[in-house]
């Protein structure tokens, strides 16, 4: 039998993550955080000090870096042996995430790590392209989205949270940004599959969107 795959794209604090996380928790299944492989590549991109205009460069560092992905209750990545957690939700790195990630070859060569993610008994996807691009075959597809003022409210919440500061208005603003860059891009740009349920939660609560989720896979 075919294993099972739920694609989740959308724009930057539209719920994606925290959505596929209870999601695949509820189902069993397994978690794909594509935008962390790229956030990956970023913070490699950066170490190393490589110019972002590099294009030659930046394949080479994608073709080359090991990432290891622990999933227990806490996703802890490592990247050449060292644990880049920490970094990885630095909103300067999803900045970076969105110059990297619009370059072909980049993307060419992240494929087939994430292809590797489709496991029994299941996949949950979370991303920009994983029901268009890399999961065309998904027979459940949802595109998450809300307003970029309720995304930038969000962002800026969570990482009042997490201890870091943070400013409404820049934060509105590089997310408008990145939608802007994610979108125009040529390659996999961000966009709803034909199939996928378009879900807005902008005025909606995280449980039901949940709730809406799972109901397509009922
Ligand atoms: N429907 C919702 N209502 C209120 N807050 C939400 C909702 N969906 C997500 N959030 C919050 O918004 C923040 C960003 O969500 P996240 O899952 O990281 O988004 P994404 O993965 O799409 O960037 C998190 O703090 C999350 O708890
Ligand atoms: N499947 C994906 C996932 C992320 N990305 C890129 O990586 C960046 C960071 O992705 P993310 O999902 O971690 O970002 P957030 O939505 O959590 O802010 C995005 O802005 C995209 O440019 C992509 O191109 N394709």
């Amino acid at each position: 039998m075919s294993i099972p795959v739920l694609t989740i794209d959308g724009p930057s604090g539209a719920g994606k993550g925290t959505v596929s996380r209870a999601v695949a928790k509820r189902l069993g299944w397994n978690y794909l955080d594509s935008g962390s492989i790229y956030r990956s590549l970023a913070i490699a991109v950066l170490k190393q000090a490589v110019d972002l205009k590099d294009e030659a460069a930046i394949v080479n560092v994608a073709q080359t870096m090991a990432l290891e992905f622990d999933c227990n209750d806490e996703l802890v990545v490592r990247l050449d042996g060292e644990d880049i957690t920490a970094q990885l939700g630095l909103e300067s790195t999803g900045n970076t995430a969105s110059i990297v990630a619009v370059l072909p070859e980049v993307r060419h060569v992240l494929l087939q790590k994430q292809k590797d993610f489709k496991q029994s008994p299941g996949l949950v996807a979370d991303g920009r392209d994983m029901g268009t691009v890399v999961f065309p075959e998904a027979e459940n597809k949802v595109f998450l989205t809300a307003s970029a003022a309720e995304r930038a409210r969000r962002r800026y919440k969570q990482l009042i949270e997490k201890g870091n500061g943070a400013n409404l208005a820049q934060i509105t603003n590089e997310i408008e940004e990145r939608d802007r860059r994610d979108m125009e891009r040529k390659t996999a740009p961000l966009a709803m599959a034909n199939d996928a349920l378009y879900i807005d939660s902008s005025d909606m609560t995280l449980e039901s969107v949940i709730e809406e989720v799972l109901n397509l896979i009922r």
